[in-house]
């Protein structure tokens, strides 16, 4: 699956998010080194800290299922490219730092990273060991 096509899922399963408070929708799609591709969408929380983005609930979704090598992730958000937070940062480059971050505009344009670009010097499994 090529990163264009990545996005459309990613487009799609926006379509479920549940953000009745930010109003901002965003869709996940994760894909497995295999080649199997886990969804999320943002899941917000009349308790506002309890909200949790796409990005997380595709990933934890996926560790859930028993996946934890992972090439590339799409995100598709606002208009404008949407960048995942520093929490999602985190989440994805405890799983592989080389992960392929793809996110989009809605005139089409992509854009790609690698997790660790997006948090530089990260705190991660080999500090614990
Ligand atoms: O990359 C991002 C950025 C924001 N959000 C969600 C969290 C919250 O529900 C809403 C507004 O911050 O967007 C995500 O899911 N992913
Ligand atoms: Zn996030």
């Amino acid at each position: 699956m090529d990163k264009r096509e990545l996005m459309i899922v990613a487009e799609k399963a926006k379509e479920m998010a549940y953000a009745p408070y930010s109003n901002f929708k965003v869709g996940a799609a994760l894909l497995a080194k295999d080649g199997v591709v886990f969804t999320g969408c943002n899941v917000e929380n009349a308790s506002y800290g309890a909200t949790c983005c796409a990005e997380r609930v595709a990933i934890f979704k996926a560790v859930s299922d028993g996946y934890k090598d992972f090439e590339a992730i799409a995100i598709s958000g606002g208009k404008k490219f949407t960048y995942p937070c520093g929490i999602c940062r985190q989440v994805l480059v405890e799983f592989n730092p080389d992960m392929r971050v793809i996110i989009g505009e809605s005139n089409g344009e992509l854009k790609e990273y690698k997790a660790s670009e997006l948090l530089p010097e990260f705190f991660g499994p080999k500090e614990l060991k």
